[in-house]
């Protein structure tokens, strides 16, 4: 495990072949999981970041409440035959305080996530060019359950020429079909229970017939008729976040259960009369 930047760039000289970076804010779970087997699969060198990135909470509490479980972590990352693991303080990755000069996110992120979370998505995109100027990896690794983040990142590899190309890994689910969050844990029994009206809503969509409109109102009624959910947004899109067309879609959802913040989508087909 390295700590600094420095210490980073020792190491980064003695990893061979093509390196896969695996950001992540730590609390691994089967779904970092699943984005480090993509990157082994795919790459020679795998490395992975563990840093809870202050510049991308909006909210303190959340900051303050995120979990840190570093130990275990670390054992995950050695299970699962990662070669380098950086993990470096607020302090060394913002020396002198926040940055003054940000990557913002654009139009892309004036839907969805953006105006629920204002300011998250400059701090993602600051900090994964930081991370792929320290690393510098061929291939970096997202997970689809962060979809718009995962859209944002490749346009942010494209739009600066920063020659990563970014790899998107489908969302890894519990048994009971809710996607796998850092932030699950965080749910009573009772909460979970609720929390599965998302997973529940986005396969009524996707299985409700042709139109856009009929996508929407199935997963809409799953969502009305639960109670103690919160739903911020329920929306289609293109693949790559346009307005939806017919074809392939995403259809993406964001509800608060209790003091959680949950999100998840999933793919489905718009088959005209929109
Ligand atoms: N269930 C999942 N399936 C696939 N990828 C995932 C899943 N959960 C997280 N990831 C991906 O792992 C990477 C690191 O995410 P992060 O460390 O924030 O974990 P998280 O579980 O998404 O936590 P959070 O509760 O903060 O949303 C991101 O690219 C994210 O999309
Ligand atoms: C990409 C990321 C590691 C940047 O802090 C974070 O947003 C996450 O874990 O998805
Ligand atoms: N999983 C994306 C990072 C965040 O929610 O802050």
């Amino acid at each position: 495990m390295v700590h600094t930047p420095a210490e980073l760039a020792r190491a980064r000289e003695r990893l061979a072949g093509v390196v896969g970076l695996v950001p992540t804010m730590g609390a691994l779970h089967d779904g970092h999981a699943a984005l480090i087997r993509a990157a082994r699969a795919r790459c020679d060198t795998v490395v992975v970041s563990i840093f809870v990135n202050p510049m991308q909470f909006n909210q303190a509490a959340d900051l303050a409440r995120y979990p840190r479980p570093l130990e275990a972590d670390l054992a995950r990352c050695r299970e699962l035959g990662v070669d380098l693991v950086f993990n470096p303080s607020v302090d060394t990755m913002y020396p002198g305080g926040p940055v003054q000069v940000w990557v913002t996110a654009g139009e892309l992120a004036d839907q969805l996530e953006g105006p629920n979370r204002p300011g998250h998505f400059d701090g993602v995109l600051t900090v994964v060019t930081k991370l792929f100027t320290a690393v510098r990896p061929q291939r970096a690794f997202f997970g689809e359950k962060d979809y718009q983040q995962l859209v944002l990142v490749r346009q942010l590899s494209h739009d600066l020429g920063l020659d990563v190309e970014v790899v998107g890994v489908g969302i890894v689910r519990d048994p009971d079909g809710l996607a796998l969050s850092s932030r699950n844990v965080f749910l009573s029994e009772d909460e979970r229970r609720r929390a599965l009206a998302l997973p529940r809503a986005l396969q009524a969509g996707r299985d409700s017939g042709r139109s856009a409109s009929a996508i929407v109102a199935a997963a809409r009624a799953v969502l009305d008729a639960t109670d103690g959910i919160e739903v911020e947004y329920l929306e289609l899109r293109t693949p790559d976040l346009r307005l939806p067309e017919a074809g392939a879609a995403r259809l993406l959802v964001a509800a608060r259960v209790g003091q959680t913040r949950l999100i998840d989508n999933i793919a489905v087909e718009i088959g005209g009369g929109v």
